[in-house]
């Protein structure tokens, strides 16, 4: 049941968020929030007391109209005091307000500004899992999407809900002369349309925040039909049409709801807005009658039905406000519960492991996905010391990227542990430990900058040296397609800007490649299958010229081919998270298990 007191809740719900909003506004720029509270509690009075000057020069008007002489003289001289107070009063309002309006606009580019940096610099610290996790990406992409306008447009709500409230309060203690019972009737009458509002606008914010996942769906479809990546399968397999029309279909469900509520908004809203508006002709009519009998002065008159006109808009204008502060709220939500997610402080300070040559052990590793029954790493163990090199290979889903991740910690082991230089991973502080390796995932970023960039952000402190840029290029065989470009390591890459250049996938990855050895001095360098694109013989020339430039590291490579896996020192067979055989390929050929069964079905397809 709906008590007064969950009324009241409710309506003051609608402030849940300013204050967040107001300091986000305050942190961009103090003199910018001071100047538009200074100019909103301006706008919010003088309405008032300009009404109130009005009353007094039309009864001074009456007043000089009916006098002679002297006394007439002496009413025109206070006529006009009246009129220049009343001009300055006007000129102070339209002042007050054009100075929130520039306040707003420069606030906008500022304001957009500070909550991007906001999230992004929040976005640095998350971790892996939190963008696995659908609903808190989801935050983070609609906390970006209105990053620019919702939190000033909360703070201009809210300080216009302010302005409107000063201005009925001080309409009231103007009315307050007249009757009280009059404050109270124009006062009652609006509260209806309020409350219907403040319900209205409760049920659009709870319907926009359940139908986020529909929403979701939609603007991944956009991104499908839109983007570069999506557009080649939609167009072969024809899925065009078919998520048009699933976009549609969510459009359809969600205007259905959004439809019935405008129209019962605008219903209720017309007819609690006729009581309000009976009220007023009411006051009006006593107010006129009032004038007549002589009870009030024709100047009173005169102010008085232009408080009541003006406090009608004023209801209005709440009334609009309090809608909008509902909607920004919504998104104001989403944006503190993105910035105020708890991430946890890395562990670890350690910069040096007590045994530099004991390179990297798993003990017992097993590691299960959020929310998933099956452990996709399970009682891993294994050891390899610098100068020896590692190959991990096993069926889709084995289980071989998550090793990866969880050595270079993008995950924790759910159980178990793993050593780097004789000290576990979680003691190390994580930007040493992460300087040094060297990782090519099997997606690696294609970034749309120039080659050398491209190259050089393998190591951001060598970003612009481009000697080793291009010795990087070298090792990575990129170099002798990068001296055909146009501009060789000044060319643009990728399609999104003017004069870019597309890559073949191979290409892409000896570029991929080529950013791993800009990490020179990198203890462990690892390629999760990067080399996929490239046909079998050049894949097995790259490793092997990998082998050697890192002969005094360790190397890790992931492939699904058995003859560059076979130079490996050491061979880990994976299966379903378990390692199933391991040693070099002469010993588990004589092992005669999966290995040499797999290595043999391969090499015949080669034959
Ligand atoms: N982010 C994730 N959340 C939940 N489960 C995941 C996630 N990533 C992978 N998995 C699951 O973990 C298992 C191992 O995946 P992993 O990517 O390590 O396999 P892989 O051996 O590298 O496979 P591929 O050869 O296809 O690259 C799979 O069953 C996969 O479904």
């Amino acid at each position: 049941m709906t008590t007064p007191l969950s009324w009241i809740k409710r309506f003051f719900s609608v402030f849940r968020y300013s204050a967040v909003a107001v300091e986000i506004v305050w942190q961009a720029s103090v003199l910018l929030t001071l100047s538009m509270a200074m100019a909103t509690l301006f706008a919010g009075l003088l309405p008032a007391a300009i009404a109130w000057v009005g009353q007094l020069i039309v009864d001074t008007v009456v007043a000089a109209i009916d006098a002679s002489g002297e006394a007439r003289d002496q009413h025109t001289r206070q006529l006009l005091q009246y009129v220049v107070l009343e001009a300055f009063l006007v000129i102070l309002l339209t002042g007050a307000q054009k100075i929130n309006t520039v306040c707003q606009s420069i606030l906008r580019a500022l304001l957009g500004n500070e909550v991007n940096v906001r999230i992004l610099k929040k976005a640095l610290t998350l971790e892996l899992a939190d963008f696995e996790d659908s609903e808190y990406y989801d935050k983070l992409i609609r906390a970006r999407r209105e990053a620019s306008s919702r939190p000033l447009s909360l703070v201009i709500a809210t300080f216009d809900l302010i302005r409107d409230g000063i201005s009925l309060i001080s309409y009231g203690v103007l009315l307050l002369q007249f009757s009280v019972w009059a404050v109270l009737l124009l006062g009652l009458a609006g509260i209806p349309a309020f409350l219907a509002e403040a319900r209205f606008s409760g049920e659009a914010f709870r319907n926009q925040r359940r139908r986020s996942a529909e929403r979701r769906m939609q603007v991944y479809l956009e991104m499908v039909l839109t983007r570069e990546d999506g557009v080649k399968e939609v167009k072969l397999m024809q899925l065009g049409k078919h998520f048009l029309q699933r976009y549609v279909d969510i459009f359809r469900n969600i205007y259905k709801e959004d439809r019935s509520l405008v129209l019962r908004r605008g219903v209720w809203g017309y007819l609690l807005g006729l009581l309000a508006s009976f009220a007023f002709y009411g006051a009006y009519g006593w107010v006129a009658f009032a004038a007549v009998a002589g009870a009030i002065t024709l100047g009173q008159m005169t102010m008085y039905i232009g408080v009541f006109r003006q406090g009608q808009s004023a209801v209005t204008s709440c009334l609009a406000a309090i809608n909008r502060m509902y909607e920004d709220n919504l998104y104001l939500s989403n944006l503190t519960e993105f910035l105020g997610h708890n991430v946890p402080e890395p562990s670890g300070e350690q910069t040096v492991g007590p045994d530099p040559d004991d390179g990297i052990r798993f003990e017992h590793v097993t590691f299960k996905y959020p929310g998933t029954p099956k452990p996709a790493l399970d009682q891993v163990s294994f050891h390899i010391r610098p100068g020896e090199s590692l190959a991990i290979v096993g069926e889709n889903g084995s289980g071989k990227t998550t090793l990866i991740k969880l050595l270079t910690r993008l995950y924790t082991p759910t159980s178990g542990r793993i050593l780097f230089q004789g000290l576990n991973l979680q003691e190390w502080d994580v930007d040493v430990l992460r300087g040094k390796l060297a990782v090519i995932f099997q997606d690696f970023n294609r970034y749309q900058l120039k080659v050398g960039e491209n190259i050089g952000v393998g190591n951001t402190q060598l970003l612009t040296d481009s000697a080793q840029i291009e010795t990087a290029a070298e090792k990575g065989l990129a170099a002798e397609f990068i001296r055909q470009m146009p501009e060789q390591y000044n060319t643009q890459l990728g399609t999104w800007f003017r004069d870019g250049k597309e890559l073949s996938g191979g290409q892409w990855q000896k570029i991929a490649l080529g950013r791993a050895f800009m990490r020179e001095d990198a203890d462990v360098l690892i390629l999760d299958e990067p080399t996929a694109a490239m046909d079998a013989r050049a894949e097995a020339e790259i490793f092997a010229h990998f082998r050697e430039l890192t002969s005094n590291r360790m190397s890790i490579i992931i492939s699904h081919r058995f003859s560059t896996v076979r130079i490996a020192d050491q061979i880990l067979v994976m299966d379903q998270g378990v390692v199933l055989e391991r040693g070099d390929h002469d010993s588990l050929l004589a092992q005669n298990g999966q290995y040499a069964r797999l290595f043999r079905l391969q090499a015949k397809g080669y034959q």
